[in-house]
């Protein structure tokens, strides 16, 4: 029911802003346009088949993934939303190998953004939740144009970071550094409303992600935390746990926000040219301030994130976030020798589920 008295995406950035004495405006100028951004895609993502969105191109991106038609719309949406503003001084993108160029003769600002305009692509064609994530950083040389370099900013550099997520309902999750705000979008009005105020994750959880796909490839640390998880009450954790996977990091960070939990996709021994999955710049950083911001914890599973030093713009790392006494717990393991092993653990036995080669 619209309740005239909610609090617009608007009035929430006027009130941070209140903390910045000489903010000039162009900040909270810049999330404006990447919510505007967020709810064309999300009108895109709504229409479906009707819209004529779904299904791959012939493309590939940087990653040598086929690209999505939504990838590259939403791709193209982001830069449409905020390349003209002013207020940036260069954009990467998981969809564009180098930084994307700016508009000739168009104002340079003192932001740069970095974004993964459709997260979860996997998802868009079977009609699962998608997003888009984002996050913004300090330009160098303000007022001119980026260079490469420029966005190698380790996490903790972070002015903000959000994602939206394209459910049942929309929603935006945004961090000004000042705490994790959730805004639901009315799509009648075509406006973000102020619905979840300082988002908190819980401290304990019963609950992990993890594409278990890939078990044979983990490293010892993550087969001894998930194999503790899986042996429930009759093991050294004694109490039951539930899984999850729904392949879009989007989403399963939002459901970490909402109930708790934890999410890994850690390094692994699949293929030695990608130490990990995900990509540092534009997923793991952005939903790492975010997780920091909320109380949770964001790791690489050896440490902080947020302090990793990037190497290169699409460099991809391992991440574990959620909660923050398991992302802990996942921590340690990594440090201390596995406690003797009794032989193989049961995930991993050659007549179990999940059987190693
Ligand atoms: O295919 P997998 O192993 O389930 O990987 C899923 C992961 O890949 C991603 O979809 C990568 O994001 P993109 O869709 O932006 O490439 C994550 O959202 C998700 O966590
Ligand atoms: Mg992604
Ligand atoms: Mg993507």
């Amino acid at each position: 029911m619209f309740d005239i008295e909610r609090t617009t995406l608007t009035e929430y950035l006027i009130a941070q802003r209140r903390r910045h004495p000489g903010a000039t405006g162009e900040f909270n100028a810049l999330i404006l346009q990447l919510a505007q951004a967020c709810k064309a895609i999300s009108r895109a993502v709504a229409h479906g088949a009707l819209g004529g969105v779904l299904g791959s191109l012939d493309s590939e991106n940087v990653q040598g993934e086929t690209q999505k038609t939504l990838d590259v719309l939403a791709d193209r949406i982001f830069l449409r939303a905020t390349h003209w503003g002013g207020e940036l001084a260069g954009m990467v993108s998981e969809e564009n190998d180098a930084p994307i160029a700016l508009p000739p003769g168009g104002a340079r600002g003192k932001y740069l953004l970095v974004f993964d305009p459709l997260d979860g692509s996997s998802n868009i064609d079977v009609n699962v939740a998608v997003g888009s994530i984002f996050s913004i950083l300090r330009a160098p040389l303000p007022g001119t144009d980026a260079q490469p370099e420029d966005f190698l900013q380790p996490g903790t550099e972070q002015v903000a970071a959000g994602y939206a997520i394209y459910g049942p309902s929309t929603m935006l999750v945004l961090t000004v550094g000042n705490g994790v705000a959730g805004f639901t979008f009315d799509p009648i009005l075509g406006e973000f409303f102020l619905t979840h105020p300082e988002l908190r994750i819980p401290e304990r959880t019963r609950e992990f992600a993890i594409n278990a796909s890939n078990a044979r490839f983990w490293e010892p640390p993550v087969r001894r935390y998930v194999d503790e998880c899986l042996a429930g009450r009759s093991g050294p954790r004694d109490a039951d746990f539930n899984m999850r996977w729904i392949a879009s990091l989007v989403a399963e960070t939002h459901r970490i926000l909402m109930r708790g939990g934890v999410f890994l996709y850690p390094r692994d021994r699949k293929d030695p040219a990608k130490p990990g999955r995900l990509r540092l710049l534009y997923e793991c950083n952005p939903i790492g301030m975010i997780v920091e911001q909320a109380g949770g914890r964001a790791s690489t599973g050896e440490r902080p994130v947020l302090e990793v030093q990037p190497e290169r713009l699409h460099q991809r790392i391992g991440f574990v976030f959620g909660s923050r006494e398991e992302v802990a717990r996942i921590e340690r393991y990594h440090r201390e020798p596995a406690p003797s092993d009794p032989g193989e653990p049961p995930l991993f036995h050659t007549r179990s589920l999940f059987r190693q080669n």
